[in-house]
């Protein structure tokens, strides 16, 4: 018997260095298969990049991970637990959360409402009235709402808490929807293009709250870019993702190196 069966469930020697495990993940549309017999770790407390030509499989392979898609076929191990067909919420409980390439906020609710929401779910409504009767606010909806604050502390947007989410800027939405993932007390962020229409200067603090969450924190980052320079400064290792599957991986350095990934890009849409 290995060391691994030997141990008890979630607590494996080969789990403990990676907190994602996908193994055979296959996605088919149609007669597209999107992602099709994909398999790769992430390690604990990294930023991994992943990478790939358009069409390769990379924004499925974070929606089926997240739950908002289910497989087709194979299988997801997130901290040691199956998470493969879950639904997103009970994924991002579980400490898996994930951000858009095109932030979703809530635009009819304010700044501050949308953070109290990700704890609460359908209760974040009675969080919100108890707010407005101080007297009925309980210990945990304190609780909820300081944190809250502090998140927007955090991420500098605290002088917009009462804004509506729909007035803020491009950039400022993304800060929101880093803002939000905070709010699960996530110990994994899958961000979907955090560089993609956002200014040098906020291309710096986010690589900054980035490198910060991992490092400091111990959130692990799991993120798509394309932007090959802040690849190259944030993430290591890099995954390579071509026609669905794994092609790759390594340091910046090796994967840019590497002629198989040239091949895959020139063979594709060069970005
Ligand atoms: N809902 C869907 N229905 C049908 N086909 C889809 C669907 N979603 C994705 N696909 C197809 O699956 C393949 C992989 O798409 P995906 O968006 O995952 O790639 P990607 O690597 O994220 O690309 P990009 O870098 O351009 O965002 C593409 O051929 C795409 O057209």
């Amino acid at each position: 018997m290995t060391a691994a069966a030997q141990s008890p469930a979630g607590t494996a020697a080969g789990q403990s260095d990676a907190i994602l495990e996908v193994s055979n993940l296959t996605r088919v549309f149609g007669g597209v298969r999107a992602v099709d017999d994909c398999s790769f770790r992430v390690r604990r407390g990294t930023i991994t990049g992943l990478i790939g030509p358009n069409g390769a499989g990379k924004t499925t392979a974070f929606n089926l991970i997240s739950g908002f898609l289910k497989p087709t076929s194979g299988t997801i191990v997130f901290d040691g637990e199956r998470i493969d067909g879950l639904p997103p919420h009970v994924i991002a409980r579980k400490g898996l959360v994930r951000t858009f390439q095109i932030p979703k906020p809530l635009g009819s609710m304010t700044v501050l409402e949308n953070l109290v929401l990700v704890p609460m779910g359908q209760e974040g409504e009675r969080v919100w009235n108890a707010w407005f009767r101080p007297g009925l606010v309980g210990q945990r909806e304190r609780e909820i709402i300081d944190r809250a604050l502090a998140v927007l502390e955090y991420v500098d947007l605290i002088r917009l808490r009462d804004e509506y989410a729909a007035n803020l800027s491009g950039g400022q939405k993304k800060l929101l929807e880093l803002a939000r993932t905070l709010m699960a007390e996530p110990k994994m962020i899958l961000l979907d293009e955090p560089g993609a229409g956002v200014n040098r200067t906020l291309m710096r603090r986010l690589v900054g709250y980035i490198e910060e969450l991992c490092y400091e924190r111990g959130i692990t980052m799991f993120i798509i870019e394309h932007d090959m320079d802040l690849v190259a400064r944030l993430c290591n290792p890099v995954i390579v993702m071509s026609e669905g599957t794994h092609l790759c991986e390594g340091t910046p350095e090796e994967v840019r190196n590497n002629p198989q990934v040239l091949e895959a890009y020139l063979g594709g849409q060069y970005r």
